[in-house]
């Protein structure tokens, strides 16, 4: 039998870092480097466990990201990083680890020993504009506009805490929106990947459940390269993602699978699944993206591009 791949995850305790070691749960080709729970954050320890590894995933704030990226020794070339914080998504150096999107990515994810895990948010959204802005139905200048509604556990422990607590405010029983300012931090990857000229208006929303999100995009069909219909969009959508294990279109206009005409940002809380719905009439398409926040949104996409990266069949179920 091969020897096991040592894995660590540097902020292991933390939301991301947790879900990604229970989808390890049975696997017998991976070897998990540990530290003591009081030496956790003690840079010598984390060094010594990171350089160690054969991939360490980066589970923590930014800044600790790019300190952890710096604790790489300088002869170390078999340490391969995936980095689920924002620190290195639209760097020119590391892959957007987003197999889906095209066979460049999947291949770039394949042979990079750097791989930036996508923001959820951004997974939702890049989802639905890449494949219309590469297939040359959104002018790169589109005015995009983007709204997403998430469950709390995408802001980590803190909000957990307070989502949770004995004594949250009365307010956080509401849907929140937030990043008003229109600085919020997916914004750089959602542009750069997409390739768009301007950034696009995103407007999240935070409610009180724990996990799943759905991110949808308007489309004015007058704003489009020419007048494409609801069935033309949804033709292009599939077939840019034909074959793909964890990404599906679903019916045109959602028919089947919305209930009662509501789209549920929930349903599929636990699993690595992205589901795009498109939707609409002759004036208006509305595409949406549902998925789970710490599922494709973080941990689940994490240990996709680990398998890839392991050169792990991807209909293996590992996952
Ligand atoms: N939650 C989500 O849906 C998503 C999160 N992400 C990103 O993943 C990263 C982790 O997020 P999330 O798991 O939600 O965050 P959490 O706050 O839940 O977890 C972060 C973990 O990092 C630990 N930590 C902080 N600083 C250090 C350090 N210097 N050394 C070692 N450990 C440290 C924290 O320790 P302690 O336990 O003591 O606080 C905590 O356990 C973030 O960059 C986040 O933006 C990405 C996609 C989605
Ligand atoms: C509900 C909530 O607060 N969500 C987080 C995004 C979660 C996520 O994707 O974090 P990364 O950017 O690190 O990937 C936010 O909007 O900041």
């Amino acid at each position: 039998m091969k020897k096991p791949f040592k894995i660590f995850i540097d902020g292991g305790e933390g939301t991301t870092g947790l879900k990604i070691h229970e989808r390890f749960r049975g696997r017998q080709d991976l070897e998990l480097l540990q530290i003591e729970e009081e030496k956790r954050k003690d840079p010598e320890q984390r060094r010594r466990r990171i350089n160690e590894s054969d991939i360490t995933f980066l589970c923590l704030p930014d800044a600790a990201a790019r300190e952890a990226v710096s604790m790489i020794e300088k002869d170390n070339d078999h340490t391969k990083i995936i980095d689920a914080s924002t620190a290195h998504r639209i760097s020119p150096d590391w892959a957007y680890g987003f197999p889906e999107l095209s066979g460049e990515h999947r291949e770039r994810i394949r042979t990079s020993s750097r791989v930036a895990v996508p923001g959820c948010y951004a997974s939702g959204f890049i989802s639905c504009v890449y494949p219309l802005v590469q297939a040359g139905v959104m002018p790169r200048d589109y005015p995009v506009t983007c709204h997403g509604i998430s469950g709390y556990s995408g802001a980590g422990k803190k909000m957990i805490a307070v989502m949770e607590g004995g004594d949250k405010p009365r307010e956080c029983e509401s849907p929140r929106q937030y990043a008003l300012g229109q600085s919020h931090k997916h914004l750089p990857e959602m542009q750069k990947i997409c390739g768009l000229s301007y950034k696009p208006m995103f407007n999240p929303i935070v409610d009180d459940y724990y996990s799943g999100m759905v991110v949808s995009v308007p489309l004015h069909v007058r704003c489009l390269a020419k007048p494409y219909t609801v069935e033309e969009i949804h033709r292009i959508l599939s077939e840019h993602y034909a074959g793909q294990t964890f990404v599906k279109v679903m019916e045109p206009g959602g028919t089947e699978t919305l209930k009662d005409g509501f789209l549920p940002a929930n349903t599929l809380a636990d699993t690595n699944l992205m589901q795009i719905f498109v939707c609409g009439n002759e004036e208006q398409i509305l595409i949406a993206s549902r998925l789970d926040n710490l599922g494709k949104g973080a941990s689940g996409a994490a240990v996709q591009c680990m398998n890839i990266m392991m050169g792990i069949d991807e209909t293996t179920g590992l996952l």
